[in-house]
């Protein structure tokens, strides 16, 4: 994977005072310990600086997030990995559990930990293309944790979701948008960026109380089975990395992976 040469997160506000968050760590923004620390921090400002809206966006033009940074699971120094579950379970709490407005501008693949930043977001717009965006993990040979699948079905119909998750389901651009996984489709990235903006200008007339906290009662269900269960998820999470076959199938993944790179 090619050195990281610059920021790993831009967060710009616009003229309107919308926060853009751009995810850049070339090639396809895999999500590893670092950029989810960035992540985090930039949520934090945004919450901070109580910017009325946040748009989730990526700097490459083809991958919006190839979800969790494989490398970080494969044969792992254990300290390292449970404050790599830890942080993603913090930004996963600031980013579902957010008081402002947030849109995803799905500008490319957007799959498993990826899919589950776009849909901890409100709204979700994507590029057309030859995109495709969903929770693969059990062809990877992994289960998804309760709160993906809690972020799905609060996304989509429970029996669309348990399908999707069992069958590993990727979707392209228009199947998305007919099971609501996206809300919207978009020419480009620019259009894509647009139509976020066009959700969030919705709510000039919605007092912002009482739509951050209509939110976060809806979101609350996730919210707090993760906070009450999160030492015993992270115990799992550490106990599936120590698993033999686990990392046989991470292996053979990622050799899988490097070759399709190289053809
Ligand atoms: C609590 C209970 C237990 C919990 C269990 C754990 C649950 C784990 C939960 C979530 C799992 C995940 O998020 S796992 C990640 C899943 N992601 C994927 O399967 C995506 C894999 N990647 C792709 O399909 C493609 O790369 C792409 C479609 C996203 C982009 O394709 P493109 O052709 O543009 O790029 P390349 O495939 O050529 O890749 C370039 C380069 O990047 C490396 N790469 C790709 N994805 C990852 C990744 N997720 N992690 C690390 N590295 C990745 C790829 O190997 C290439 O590397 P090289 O250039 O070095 O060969």
């Amino acid at each position: 994977m090619a050195a990281q040469a610059g920021p790993l997160v831009d967060l710009s506000i616009d003229n309107d005072g919308i926060a853009i968050l751009t995810m850049n760590r070339p090639p396809v923004n895999s999500l590893n310990l670092e950029l989810l620390e960035e992540i985090g921090k930039s949520l934090d400002e945004v919450a901070k600086n109580k910017t009325k809206s946040m748009i989730l966006t990526s700097s490459s033009p083809s991958v919006f997030s190839a979800g969790l940074d494989i490398m970080e699971m494969y044969k792992p120094d254990l300290k390292r990995a449970e404050i790599f579950w830890t942080t993603l379970q913090d930004v996963w709490i600031k980013l579902f559990g957010s008081s402002y407005i947030t849109a995803a501008a799905i500008n490319g693949h957007a799959p498993a930990g990826g899919c589950l930043l776009s849909m901890s977001c409100e709204y979700r717009v994507m590029v057309e293309g030859k995109y495709t965006i969903g929770l693969n993990e059990t062809a990877l040979g992994i289960v998804a944790p309760t709160w993906f699948m809690d972020t799905m079905c609060h996304t989509i119909p429970i029996r669309q979701a348990e399908y999707a998750l069992t069958t590993a389901r990727m979707f392209t651009v228009d199947e998305a948008l007919q099971v609501g996984l996206i809300d919207e489709s978009a020419s480009d990235k620019a259009d894509a960026i647009d139509k976020c903006k066009k959700f969030i200008r919705k709510f000039d007339k919605i007092p912002s109380l009482a739509r951050a906290v209509t939110k976060q009662k809806i979101r609350e269900g996730p919210l707090v089975r993760l906070q009450k269960n999160r030492q015993q998820d992270t115990a799992e999470f550490l106990g599936f990395l120590k698993n033999p076959k686990i990392q046989q199938s991470l292996e053979m993944y990622i050799q899988s992976l490097k070759q399709k790179a190289a053809k």
